[in-house]
């Protein structure tokens, strides 16, 4: 099988092709920054961090655009009750949201546009809509109308026109020409941020910057189409409208990520329900709880719980701990072996992690066999199998990134140290000195390392 995704604009699984081969070009909606991302938020970036590293794996080139949203209603909003100009909120809360895709592992984006770097872009795409026929001017703001575009209005949210209620603010419905259409521009307000336009200062709608940012980087077509599941209505459906109207082809596949929630609610910085990358990363470390975000299929909601957030936490130190020990045995890994089938068959059905750590966990069972046995040859081979599958999913704990963050870090230095000890008890006991050589084993336990003795010699573990 090859790699096949749901499509939610035509509700299929269906196989992907890119439209230029070798080539995959991806855009995700990235953060509105007026406040620090929530665990939600980072659910998104993590999932299609994997699909990124997916088709890196099959040797595709893949450019990966995220868009910052650095202004609208909300972050003026904040900005006014601190008293502070709207770029000092976005700015410091798009660093957090940095930081925070940083700590996760997710690779940087090709490019990361900033929504008011692209005003020129956005009038263009405005002066193509009106010369076509489907945006209008009314009041200083700019309207897309929808009647012009009746026909394939709503596919994507498999909705008809007819059955859709009024679009965003009900004040500036005498403006329109139908309650449905949607502001592509808003008109000067007093004490705002603006831009100049042919009809007039304001500053733009959200679903044209998108549209905007989206073909400036990855062309009039473009593979993939990224966000979560409340993206879909109205901001997807607005986007494909306004670049389908202009004549672009725009994504052809819609991906689309289930919502992290708590309580049943969606979490959201605006309904003040955030979970914090910081505080999350006091209860588990920052691997931990991107094992957390990633082990559910990408499509499914998932209800947060402390439970199982330790649970996960627990399952990514199973694969570790293999990790860890079979690399004290095997000190070059292969990283061209290939990959379990049954791994590749579950990213390749609309990735589904949750069935390809279940092929993880396997391996790492059997690994852990062949160390008992202390079949070297078989461990190298579960190992390597094991750091590929994890480095795809981004989760290898002997990669770059979480060899030098968090405890791990540590680890190499902590090995010497223990190591010292270790040849200590031992010359003890070779003198028969038993009482010295316990005192070392209690002291190292006071320190909360739990030394084991293996046919292979001592090793060593933090106790948790
Ligand atoms: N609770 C969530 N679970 C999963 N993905 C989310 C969640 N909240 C937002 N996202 C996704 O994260 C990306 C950035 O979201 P954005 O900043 O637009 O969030 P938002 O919906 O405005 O935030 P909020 O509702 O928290 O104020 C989008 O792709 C969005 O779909
Ligand atoms: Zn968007």
């Amino acid at each position: 099988m090859s790699l096949h995704l749901y499509d939610t604009s035509t509700r299929t699984v269906r196989e992907f092709v890119p439209v230029e081969p070798g080539r995959v070009s991806m855009y995700l909606c990235g953060a509105t920054v007026q406040a620090p991302p929530h665990i939600g938020h980072i659910r998104s970036g993590v999932n299609f961090d994997v699909l990124r590293r997916w088709l890196l794996r099959q040797g595709y080139d893949v450019i990966f655009c995220r868009n910052v949203t650095d202004l609208d209603d909300k972050i003026i909003r904040v900005a006014a009750s601190e008293g502070v100009p709207w770029f000092v909120v976005s700015e410091r809360n798009q660093r957090a949201f940095t930081w925070a895709y940083d700590q996760l592992g997710c690779l940087p984006p090709t490019v990361e546009p900033r929504a008011m770097g692209h005003v020129p872009e956005m009038v263009e795409l405005m002066r193509r809509l009106m010369d076509k026929g489907h945006a209008y001017a009314s009041g200083g703001d700019v309207y897309f109308d929808v009647v012009s575009y009746a026909d394939r209005y709503g596919k994507l949210s498999n909705q008809k026109l007819e059955n859709m209620r009024a679009a965003g603010d009900t004040d500036t419905d005498s403006l329109k020409h139908d309650p449905r259409d949607f502001a592509l521009w808003k008109g000067a307000k007093p004490g705002e941020p603006t831009w100049p336009t042919p009809w007039g200062r304001g500053r733009p709608g959200w679903h044209l910057e998108c549209s905007a940012m989206a073909t400036k980087y990855l062309g009039g077509t473009f593979d993939i189409h990224g966000g979560g599941v409340d993206l879909i209505f109205p901001h997807h459906e607005n986007e494909i409208a306004q670049s389908q109207a202009a004549g672009d082809g725009f994504a052809r596949y819609w991906l689309h990520n289930g919502m992290l929630k708590l309580g049943g609610e969606k979490m959201s910085k605006s309904l003040g329900n955030s979970l914090l990358i910081p505080d999350m990363l006091r209860k588990v470390r920052a691997v931990e709880l991107r094992y957390y975000l990633v082990a559910a299929h990408y499509r499914s909601a998932i209800d947060y719980s402390d439970e199982a957030l330790q649970e996960a936490a627990a399952g990514y130190r199973r694969i570790e701990g293999f990790v860890t020990r079979a690399a004290e045995v095997i000190h070059d890994v292969d990283a061209a072996a290939p990959l379990p089938q049954a791994f590749v068959d579950a990213l390749d059905d609309d990735l589904n992690v949750s069935q390809a750590l279940a092929v993880v966990h396997e391996v790492v069972r059997e690994g852990n066999v062949a160390l008992a046995q202390g079949n070297k040859e078989q461990v190298a081979r579960l190992l390597a199998e094991t750091q590929n599958m994890l480095d795809v999913i981004g989760l290898d704990p002997r990669s770059e990134q979480w060899r030098t963050t968090g405890d791990s870090g540590l680890r190499e230095v902590v090995d010497a140290l223990v190591a010292v000890a270790l040849e200590q008890r031992q010359a003890a006991r070779a003198r028969k000195d038993y009482a010295a050589a316990d005192a070392i084993r209690d002291q190292l336990a006071a320190a909360g390392i739990v030394v084991e003795d293996t046919p292979q010699g001592p090793r060593w573990e933090l106790a948790r």
